[in-house]
């Protein structure tokens, strides 16, 4: 059985190279020629004001939005298509199946063989081994989103993008949840979006702001050592003021 310090994601996982990329509605341009290359293995945090354009980016990088112009791509230089699992704002657990069936759900819907192994690892790895028959409405909010999670890495993809997954949570089951996405990602290339500072330090390498009309992508603030980073680390610690200053300061 897997374990996971090996969850099964091939060697190195790809990393993402944006390029050009741009974002148009109607007259309102999102951004243009925006650049960005996140490395095999890396997390990356982006930040920036509500409205921005950070959902767009990701959704693109996704493979669920398309954009105006520009490319995305692998740092191998292929595709991304197949190679990566998204993981939205709200759990989107379907409320009629329980949390096997939930964490199941693309094999199941892809008429695949369910790999009960693999989802029992999971299910015990976000501390739900034995709640597998639950409905949704039967867990709290923490376990719902742990069950998400569950879903997400089942996929085995090796990229995974995250937009805002933790938002919901009290702060300190967000913290719980923070350690067990930092301790179940190392082996992917991770994106996540977060309007929280602290979240954002105790979890990227690189922190990275969106901001302006159109949007551009700032200087990042990168961080040494392995997540999840202690909240009272001295470098969250000054990282979390330089970047609530630069928030502050773009928005003013
Ligand atoms: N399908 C669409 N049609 C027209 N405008 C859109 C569409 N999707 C997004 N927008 C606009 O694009 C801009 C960026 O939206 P986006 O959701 O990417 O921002 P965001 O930075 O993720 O915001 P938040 O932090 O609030 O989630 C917003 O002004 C939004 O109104």
């Amino acid at each position: 059985m897997p374990t996971a310090a090996s969850l099964p994601v091939g060697d190195a996982p790809p990393g993402i190279v944006v390029k050009d990329l741009a974002l148009r509605y109607g007259r309102q341009t999102i951004f243009e020629n925006l650049n960005l290359e996140i490395r095999s293995g890396e997390f990356i945090a982006l930040l920036g004001a509500s409205g921005v354009g950070k959902s767009s980016l990701l959704k693109i990088i996704a493979g669920l939005a398309t954009p105006s112009a520009g490319s995305v791509i692998g740092s191998d230089g292929k595709p991304l298509a197949g190679r990566i699992a998204y993981m939205g704002q709200q759990d989107l657990l379907y409320p009629w199946l329980n949390v096997r069936q939930n964490v199941t759900l693309g094999a199941r819907l892809r008429g695949e063989k369910t790999d009960d192994a693999w989802a029992d690892h999971l299910l015990e790895q976000v501390g739900l081994a034995g709640r597998d028959t639950l409905l949704p409405s039967a867990l709290s909010g923490g376990m719902r989103q742990r069950a998400a999670i569950a879903r997400t890495l089942y996929e085995r993809r090796p990229i995974v993008l995250m937009d805002e997954p933790f938002s919901a949570l009290d702060a300190l089951t967000r913290a719980k949840v923070q350690d067990l996405a930092a301790e179940l990602l190392t082996k992917c290339t991770a994106l996540l979006i977060t309007h929280d500072p602290l979240e954002a330090c105790r979890l990227g390498r690189h922190l990275i702001v969106l901001a302006g009309h159109p949007a551009t992508l700032g200087e990042p603030i990168t961080l040494d050592g392995l997540p999840p980073r202690a909240p009272d680390n001295p470098q969250v610690l000054q990282s979390q003021g330089r970047l609530l200053r630069m928030l502050t300061e773009l928005h003013q």
